[in-house]
């Protein structure tokens, strides 16, 4: 069903709020890739085009104690958004009341202020509340009052139900305020609805990263789905661990192993784990490391694939004709560990014949580090989000927005 956007909306001296998502990748303050700010560009610029106040949210990183906002502030945020609209942006550091509310009442149409990290409210006096994730009506009730119109941008997010996407967009129905989709929203739902609702086949996932328990169950829908799964990166060693193969120090969510067992008995060939790895003795660039095949001994971590893996992996991909590409096959970030990833990406990037998508903050900044981009069909901000929509699960962020 067709999405009221943004292009549908009254924008003239309205106060916009806009959900994006700016969750990027951020290391003592420093922006990794911004690829995600990048993206909302053409719906801010709209807005401001069009005379609206913009004012902008998103959740940056998971905060769970008082301690973990010290490094998550969306101030860095707010000056590389500035830099690239070529305008000042309003930073807001503090997520309501009077400050935030006088900073809006002051704005200027066709201004722009962002707010601080939506998560913050997660912990309030030391507790961890979930205000935001957890979706407290009242917050979302709050942040929707700070506005005329909602208009909801962050793709990444929408497999999230929290206040500052759906409890928001619950409040605004409420009030009568409109909920519309802005461009990157739109973009996303059409590349990744193809993906979903006429694969090209062979179609082949390929499941990486760091968030074990956040996405093995997405494998077990895309069981379904997919012709083949490769399974790469940190993903990989909780299947080690079911499968009785030893994985020394190496990444593994000990309550997702039995998950992992039932996913490889429902899936048999479908799955295809690598034969070998790079191990290193710590989690460091400068560690020992070397290559090893099957069992990993205790006392090393495996941080990469190994090169028969990228070989194997490769065979797979050879007459896929869809690939969907979510987590990084290694630890990308440190040179030891980034060659997996990058023949995986460069590889994919020679699969002329194939559209080829990937997603996730992570595996975006991977294949951009590694020049390969430009030679894939799409690249889509959301990691979790894109994995959840190809398994044809409603989205909540997506469900929230009003129909046309
Ligand atoms: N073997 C490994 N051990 C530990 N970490 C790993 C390993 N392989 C990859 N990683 C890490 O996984 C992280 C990325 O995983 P993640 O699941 O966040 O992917 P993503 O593309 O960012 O998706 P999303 O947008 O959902 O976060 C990287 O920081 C990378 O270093
Ligand atoms: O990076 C993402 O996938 C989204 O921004 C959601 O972040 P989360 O996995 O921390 O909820
Ligand atoms: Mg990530």
């Amino acid at each position: 069903m067709a999405k009221l956007t943004v292009s549908d909306l009254e924008l003239e001296g309205k106060k916009v709020l806009m959900r994006v998502d700016f969750n990027v990748p951020i290391k003592d303050g420093v922006i990794g890739d911004d690829n995600r700010i990048q993206a909302a560009l053409p719906t801010i610029n709209f807005v401001l085009d069009h005379g609206g106040k913009a004012i902008l949210f998103s959740h940056l990183g998971r905060i769970k104690k008082e301690d973990d906002k010290k490094d998550l502030s969306m101030r860095p945020v707010a000056e590389r958004l500035s830099n690239l609209l070529n305008k000042p942006v309003i930073f807001v550091p503090v997520t309501e009341g009077a400050q935030l509310e006088d900073a809006i009442a002051k704005m200027d149409n066709g201004s722009v202020l962002l707010f601080e990290n939506t998560r913050f409210e997660d912990v309030v006096n030391g507790e961890y509340v979930k205000r935001e994730s957890g979706n407290d009506p009242k917050l979302g009730e709050y942040w929707a009052s700070l506005g005329d119109e909602f208009v909801n941008d962050a793709f990444g997010t929408a497999h999230r139900s929290h206040a500052s996407n759906a409890g928001i967009a619950e409040a605004m129905h409420k009030s009568g305020k409109p909920v519309a989709a802005g461009f990157l929203m739109e973009k996303e739902i059409q590349f990744l609805g193809e993906a979903v609702n006429a694969p090209k086949r062979p179609f082949v996932a390929i499941l990486g990263g760091a968030k074990v328990s956040d996405k093995i169950g997405v494998i077990d829908n895309l069981l379904d789905k997919a012709d083949k799964i490769i399974i790469g990166g940190g993903m990989t060693y909780t299947f080690y661990a079911a499968k009785g193969i030893k994985i020394g120090n190496s990444l593994v969510e000990e309550d997702k192993i039995d998950v992992a067992k039932s996913i490889l008995e429902k899936g048999g060939d479908k799955i295809v784990l690598p034969s070998d790895n790079v191990v290193a003795t710590s989690f460091s660039n400068d560690a020992d490391h070397k290559v090893v095949e099957g069992d990993i001994d205790d006392g090393w971590m495996a941080l990469d694939i190994g090169p028969k893996s990228v070989e194997e992996f490769k065979a797979v991909l050879k007459d896929a004709k869809t690939v969907v590409w979510n987590g990084p096959m290694g630890v990308f970030e440190m040179s030891n560990f980034a060659k997996g990833t990058l023949e995986i990406g460069e590889y994919l990037g020679s699969l002329t014949d194939a559209t080829t998508i990937v997603g996730g903050g992570d595996s975006t900044a991977a294949v951009k580090q590694l020049g390969v981009s430009d030679k894939l069909t799409h690249i889509s901000t959301g990691g979790g989000a894109s994995l959840e929509y190809l398994e044809g699960k409603t989205l909540p962020g997506i469900a929230a927005i009003d129909n046309k």
